[in-house]
């Protein structure tokens, strides 16, 4: 195997990159390197040409590196636009053509907005302050954006601890202080939100708390002088303007309260004890308001139970379509609404899914994508909301980030399936005349045997269907026995699904079938689905793994005597809670686990989740936070497991993965703990290419001890 530490360091310090054989042939690690991604497709007003996001992984330096890609909608061969020395992404056009913007964090800059000049290429990025970013009219003569219009407050330069680290800084209202500010390199911590798995630990506020609610800017197109046309006490979100240019559509406060008293509400209500009634009961956070674009007092459009986003204008400035969520726990749904006022229209009905996303295109046709269960696909809703939306682009695979040019003709999107890594495709806006219009991943492609899945679905327990895949082992041959590891997604509100997918590949390259399956609680299956294990984690969701695992264990070419059990996060939970419940499985590995919920409650960055999911927290309702809590049951553990932990995780901290350990270790029952500095929650996704890799290594070879006997 191609291991991170086995490859070499030049004189240079960079890392010297070994040849890998030819194929066609089982995926190796260092093949991990070689996996391209697109994203961020942007069609360019007139049709033309897409700009993207090109990411890939710089082996010898340990690093990935992205560039802004264009090619043709005609077809052709890509072109880099932007310079392999700098990051640089999430590429958009301005309206009239003139520039392609992107997201950079160049020398020498003020922000991160960068651009290339279309109409007098210098071959150089520039920033173009007197080109807006925010939501333009038809016209693209100016921008309506929000900011804050009062600066944040600043701690005076003649602060004592000003010379401090951040983090060891006495906040503000804390009543302690350090014996010698030059002596203290510790963190102190009086606020709940101190730690983020993202951006590590927070310092606290060195001043009093402050709101400062984020108003309506416009700025001309030419002009850098930037005009705030409101000055209130509450916050203006998901601001758009008419296509006349004449109108602000915007969402707030569903009373306008000011930003102070809605926070300071929701902070009280979240104090008290749970409360069924309270808490169940629909709420009205937000609605959506229209200003004059120049400013003047705001008109409530519709008074709408529930949480508005993705407030869209309609071609001919008459109506609204947003994205609404009446509860938490009912599916979201698109609606329109005139102007003018009145109930809003639900364009999809009862229809199962979840709409991702919402265009309202210049034809007047309303387009979104929406996962459907494991696969996605892009859809036009009937405006009228008496027929289902109508599939224009589908199949067994995922596609994102649907882009369209002006007119509304053509669509761009990444599209990626089993054994195929994400590319970018166009077709006609209506889904007819698709074409791929890259190929970064041709040569590892050429070189990998990308091992397939076969879908099936089976009914559970309560009748209720459940979807699954089955990955066949690279080289399978017909009449052989070949053992199988089970993979068990996190969330519990996310979903496996028709995507080409790194850990499948490795383990299914080692000679395993993968099973892997959207258990309830799933997302992409619709509200009712997703929080139908509300109070049962666990529960329903461990019978629906457990009936797949006996689905295929009862197949010929499975052999039910070499079963595995992998999951991270909530699949981390899962894989420790089957530990305690059956002794099917010959080795499991656990990554950014859970084993006790009350410690995960004190602990973890998700504050609120539990909350809700549990009706309370840990002393309104421990008996539930206790009987979900692996760790009672621990010794009942029999099976090897391998633990992968990130020492910065603080969605999921260590202490869960600890004390598993040694648990396990008092008890005799093999088990070793890996873990990661530098790396927070997101390792297997996001991690340094070494660490991840060496992540990747590691399952192989956990599996592959305890299943297939080699290492
Ligand atoms: C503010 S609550 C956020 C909960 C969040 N949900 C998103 O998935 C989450 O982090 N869930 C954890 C479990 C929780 C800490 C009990 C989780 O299982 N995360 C999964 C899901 C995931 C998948 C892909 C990308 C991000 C998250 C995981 O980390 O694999």
């Amino acid at each position: 195997l191609l291991g991170a530490q086995a490859v070499p360091r030049s004189a240079t310090g960079a890392a010297a990159v070994a040849p890998l054989p030819k194929g066609p042939r089982a995926m190796v690690l260092g093949d991990w390197y070689r996996v391209v991604n697109v994203s961020s497709p942007a069609v360019s007003p007139d049709g033309k040409r897409v700009a993207m996001t090109v990411t890939r992984a710089v082996e010898s330096e340990n690093r990935r590196h992205s560039e802004v890609w264009v090619v043709n909608t005609a077809g052709g061969e890509p072109q880099r636009w932007t310079a392999p020395s700098t990051e640089s992404s999430t590429p958009r056009w301005s309206p009239d053509g003139k520039y392609l913007f992107f997201a950079s964090t160049r020398a020498g800059g003020r922000g991160n907005t960068w651009a290339i000049r279309l109409d007098m290429p210098s071959g150089e990025a520039v920033q173009v302050p007197e080109y807006p970013t925010g939501s333009m009219p038809t016209d693209g003569s100016f921008a309506v954006f929000t900011d804050a219009a009062v600066p944040a407050p600043q701690v005076p330069s003649a602060d004592p601890f000003n010379t401090m680290p951040a983090m060891a800084r006495p906040p503000f209202d804390a009543i302690t202080r350090p014996a010698a500010a030059a002596r203290f390199d510790g963190r102190h911590v009086v606020d709940m939100n101190y730690k983020n798995n993202g951006t590590g630990f927070v310092p606290g506020r060195r001043v009093p708390r402050t709101w400062r609610p984020q108003q309506l800017f416009r700025q001309s197109v030419g002009d850098t002088s930037k005009k705030q046309i409101t000055s209130t006490a509450y916050s203006h979100r998901g601001a758009v303007v008419s296509p006349d240019g004449k109108w602000v559509a915007f969402i707030a406060d569903a009373r306008l309260r000011s930003d102070s008293v809605a926070d300071l509400e929701r902070d009280s209500l979240a104090r008290l004890p749970y409360d069924k009634v309270r808490d169940e009961a629909e709420r009205n956070d937000a609605d959506i308001y229209v200003i004059d674009a120049n400013g003047g007092t705001p008109r409530k459009v519709i008074d709408w139970m529930g949480a508005e986003s993705a407030l869209t204008w309609s071609p001919d400035g008459k109506s609204l379509a947003f994205i609404g969520r009446p509860v938490r726990t009912k599916s979201a749904r698109i609606y329109t609404v005139s102007v003018a006022g009145g109930a809003p229209r639900n364009l999809l009905g009862d229809w199962q899914y979840e709409p991702s996303d919402m265009d309202w295109l210049s034809t007047g046709a309303i387009q979104f994508t929406a996962d459907i269960g494991g696969r996605s696909a892009l859809l036009r809703a009937d405006l009228t909301g008496k027929t289902a939306p109508k599939e224009l682009v589908g199949g067994r695979r995922q596609l994102r980030g649907a882009s369209y040019d002006a007119a509304g003709k053509i669509v761009a999107y990444t599209a990626t399936s089993m054994t195929k890594p994400t590319e970018l495709f166009v077709a006609n806006a209506d889904g007819t005349g698709e074409r791929q219009l890259t190929s970064f991943n041709k040569d590892v492609n050429a070189d990998v045997v990308w091992s397939d899945a076969d879908r099936f679905t089976y009914k559970s327990v309560g009748n209720m269907e459940i979807e699954g895949w089955l990955m066949k082992p690279y080289g399978y041959e017909a009449g052989k026995k070949y053992p199988m590891v089970i993979y068990i997604h996190g969330g519990p509100h996310s979903a496996y699904g028709e995507g080409w997918f790194d850990e499948f590949q490795n383990l299914a390259a080692q000679g395993m079938f993968v099973l892997f399956t959207n258990p309830r609680g799933s997302s992409g299956y619709g509200a009712d689905f997703t929080y139908s294990t509300r109070g049962r984690w666990g529960m329903e969701d461990y019978d629906d793994l457990m009936k797949a695992v006996d689905i295929v264990a009862a197949r010929p070419d499975v052999d039910s005597t070499r079963m595995g059990a992998t999951g991270g996060s909530y699949g981390g939970f899962m894989t420790t809670w089957m530990a305690t419940k059956t002794t099917r499985f010959k080795a499991i590995q656990t990554d950014r686990t859970i084993t006790d919920w009350t410690y995960w409650y004190g602990a973890s960055d998700a504050q609120g989740l539990t909350e809700f999911e549990f009706y309370g927290k840990p002393w309104d309702n421990q008996a539930l936070y206790d009987t979900l809590s692996p760790i009672r049951y621990v010794n009942k553990v029999k099976t090897p497991m391998l633990i992968v932990q990130s020492e910065e995780d603080h969605r999921t901290p260590m202490g869960s993965a600890e004390i598993w350990f040694m648990s396990l270790k008092k008890q005799g029952v093999p088990v070793e703990l890996v873990r990661y500095p530098r790396s927070n929650h997101d390792l297997s996704r996001t991690g340094e290419p070494w660490l991840l890799v060496d992540r990747l290594g590691r399952l192989r070879q956990w599996f592959s001890h305890w299943l297939i006997g080699k290492n």
